[in-house]
């Protein structure tokens, strides 16, 4: 039986194409974003911020940012962003995160602005790491705008290891300052996004000397420009590092010292402290001075999964208008999202965009524990998680690019213009493979913990291990798939363990044959890593399950049940030579999975456009609106995209004259000779 609901966001005009789609859906798409935005109010309020957005003409994009110079990308964004500002109070409630995350992502887009990093990476370790006196300082004129920062951690010599990072800071006792040195160019500060031209704060991280013994790195604040004349203070050098692959509306840039001194009151010092004397007061974990990299993690999961979704949103409603070849009717082409494998290459990912979603939650909220038992002085939860969020950063990150560029090319020849507006996604999202922990660095971070833990169940100490690896010391008991999502889960930990204890062992014989410890680790990296992903991937379908199975509503929960099973077989199947490896799946299994897939595909398949639709993006946020000014086109809510392509080119610079300068200097004077 099919329920028919009516969605209420039909709209005459619209491309009959899509309003088809939107008919067969099964579910109501605002009950949807409620599901995937966690709260009735967060999906409504997007929804009202999203509607009082479009009724301002000034926060809208003023030219088709993609035929812009760099210069006029960061004036543009810097533009929309301080207009932005003006009109918050009115528009958010300025104490909710979730509501300033979508307001900037409706209005800015993904090319990034100049404030980008002030409320991310700047605002939040000054939370984390500073004192009261400290926010009494800094805070209220952080969060007013009255002074804009960074986070300038990444040196053009050291990201990934930070222990080696050559900034100093050296405690001086005569004057009580710290003294912030940059000895080579190796040291200058590179990367930090909005350090280039528009930040005068930055929380710098530097590697602290006190008595010429080094206590590794810890975070400072230091105003980097006057800010009066915005210029660099003396002993400082800072510009911008140039254009990038993407995220070129922000100024990531370079820093540079020349003994430049600050107050001892400027080391962030909630959790340690030099002392007038020069004494160092331990903070309560090692690894205190990253918590704030681990909150960032996080975040990404969910971030991540939005971006994915945006992708998909562009594709899935364009491949329900895009008309070409034939199936079993020859007198109407079909439209491609009805080919199984455009189904394939999409499906899937809008599985994994809830899915990381949905695991979002779940790590936002285990921060949240974490911040507030690190403010009472507890912090034995930071291990696990610092665990968890490397192994997830690293694969949502990885699995989103997949997903973004297979949507991009189920766009065809139109998914590679910059009209799609996917390259401008990619751009941003792949950089999350690199930033916050390179992928494989934080994979071998989660590889430590696994091995840890497995050391511990082979010495027998199962009551040990926390749940989220409890499953390490699991008997084998063989499953039948059949049976549902339980025996996917059990199959899937079957699958981890058994790498986990591969990698573990193959590290110990290494070590037993006389390799030093951190050989032995490298010789293994890659086993380890592999570890880290089924992990993480077990963890992620585990919240996804335990997300469907916690919805009241009926026909949500059946529509999310399909995409959950579509995701289980879909995952388990990229898997599956590790389990038939070891005989643990027979090949029987291995064929009712890929039956259980495709036959999730057609059950998808009505709801497509709805469950993208569901994310609930405006046309705005997709660059695909035309309402004010000529924007990307091909995601657009009503379908209509080939007559928008056509606007798109003929708003080209390239077309405003006839006869370019290439010709009229080259190309004739070429075809001129060639006549003689
Ligand atoms: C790879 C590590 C973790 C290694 O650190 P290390 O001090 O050399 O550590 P080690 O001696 O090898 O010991 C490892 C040990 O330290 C623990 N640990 C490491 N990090 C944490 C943590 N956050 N919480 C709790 N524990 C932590 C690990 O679990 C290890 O513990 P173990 O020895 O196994 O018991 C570190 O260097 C690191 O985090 N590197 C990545 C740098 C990074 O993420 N940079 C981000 C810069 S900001 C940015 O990119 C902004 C992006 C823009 C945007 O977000 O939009
Ligand atoms: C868009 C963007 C924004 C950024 N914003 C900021 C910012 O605001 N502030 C800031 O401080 N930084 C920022 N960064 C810098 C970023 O955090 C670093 O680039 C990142 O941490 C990776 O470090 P790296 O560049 O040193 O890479 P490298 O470590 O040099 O990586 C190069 C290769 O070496 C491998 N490798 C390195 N170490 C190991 C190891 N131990 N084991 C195995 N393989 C290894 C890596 O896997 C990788 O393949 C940003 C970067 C980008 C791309």
């Amino acid at each position: 039986m099919t329920m028919v609901f009516l969605n209420k966001e039909i709209r005459d005009g619209d491309n009959p194409d899509l309003t088809e789609e939107r008919k067969t859906a099964t579910f109501d798409t605002n009950k949807m974003a409620e599901v995937i935005y966690g709260s009735e109010k967060l999906a409504r309020r997007r929804r009202e911020i999203s509607q009082a957005v479009s009724l301002i003409p000034e926060l809208a994009d003023s030219k088709p940012l993609p035929f812009l110079s760099r210069n006029e990308k960061i004036l543009e964004s810097t533009r929309k962003v301080t207009a932005l500002n003006e009109h918050l109070p009115r528009l958010i409630n300025m104490n909710d995160e979730d509501e300033a995350w979508h307001i900037h992502s409706e209005v800015i887009g993904f090319e990034g602005n100049p404030l980008a990093l002030h409320h991310s990476l700047f605002i939040p370790p000054l939370v984390i790491q500073g004192s009261d006196e400290q926010h009494e300082k800094w805070l209220g004129r952080a969060k007013r705008r009255e002074i804009i920062g960074c986070y300038a951690q990444t040196e053009l010599g050291h990201g990934s290891n930070i222990r080696k990072l050559e900034t100093t800071a050296t405690y001086s006792l005569s004057t009580q300052e710290f003294i912030l040195h940059t000895p080579t160019i190796n040291a200058l500060k590179w990367w930090p996004g909005a350090l280039g031209k528009s930040s005068n704060h930055a929380v710098v991280v530097a590697s602290l000397i006190i008595k010429e013994q080094n206590y590794g790195p810890h975070l400072f604040m230091v105003q980097i420009r006057d800010e009066q004349s915005h210029e660099p203070l003396p002993g400082i050098a800072v510009g911008d590092i140039g254009p990038k692959m993407a995220f070129n509306g922000a100024d990531n840039g370079f820093l540079g010292f020349n003994n430049f001194r600050i107050p001892r009151g400027n080391l962030l010092n909630r959790h340690c402290n030099v002392e007038v004397d020069g004494t160092y007061v331990r903070p309560p974990h090692d690894k205190m001075n990253y918590a704030g990299m681990i909150r960032v993690r996080s975040r990404m999961a969910a971030e991540q999964g939005t971006f994915m979704a945006q992708a998909l949103t562009i594709a899935v409603r364009y491949s329900a208008v895009r008309r070409q070849g034939f199936l079993e009717n020859k007198s109407q082409e079909v439209k491609v999202l009805d080919y199984q494998t455009q189904q394939h290459r999409l499906f899937p990912a809008i599985a994994r965009s809830y899915a990381f979603i949905f695991c979002g939650f779940e790590t936002i909220q285990k921060y949240e524990t974490l911040q507030n038992e690190m403010n009472s002085g507890n912090v034995s939860l930071m291990a696990d998680l610092h665990a968890l969020t490397s192994g997830i950063k690293s694969v949502v990150t990885y699995q989103t690019g997949e997903g973004i560029e297979q949507a991009r090319m189920a766009c065809g020849g139109h998914g590679y213009s910059m009209a799609s507006y996917i390259s401008e996604i990619y751009g941003c999202a792949i950089g999350g493979c690199t930033y916050e922990g390179e992928n494989m660095v934080m994979l071998l971070q989660l590889a430590r913990y696994l091995v840890k833990s497995v050391e511990l169940a082979m010495r027998g100490k199962p009551g040990d291990l926390g749940p989220m690896v409890a499953y390490l010391a699991y008997p084998d008991i063989k499953v039948d798939l059949v049976t549902g999502p339980e025996a996917y889960v059990k199959m899937f930990q079957h699958i981890s363990k058994r790498q986990s204890i591969k990698a573990t062992e193959k590290f110990h014989r290494k070590m037993e044959s006389g390799v030093s410890r951190d050989e032995a680790w490298n010789q293994c990296a890659v086993e380890l890593t592999r570890a880290s992903r089924l992990h993480t991937r077990l963890y992620i379908i585990e919240t996804f399950i335990r997300r469907v199975d916690s919805i009241e509503d009926l026909s949500i929960k059946m529509v999310l049940t399909d995409l959950m099973n579509l995701h289980l077989n879909y995952e388990l199947l990229d898997v599956a030579s590790y389990a038939l490896e070891d005989g643990f799946m027979s090949s029987t299994q291995m064929g009712f999975i890929k039956n259980q897939l495709y036959s999730s595909l057609e059950k998808i398949r009505p709801n497509a456009v709805s469950l993208v639709d569901s994310f609930q993006f405006s046309d705005l946020q997709l660059r695909s609106n035309l309402l004010n000014f000529l924007f990307q086109v091909l995601g657009r809510r009503d379908g209509h995209v080939y007559q928008n392509l056509f606007e798109w080119a003929k708003s080209s610079p390239l077309n405003q004259t006839e006869v370019l300068p290439s010709v009229t200097q080259y190309l004739k004077p070429m075809m001129e000779k060639a006549k003689l």
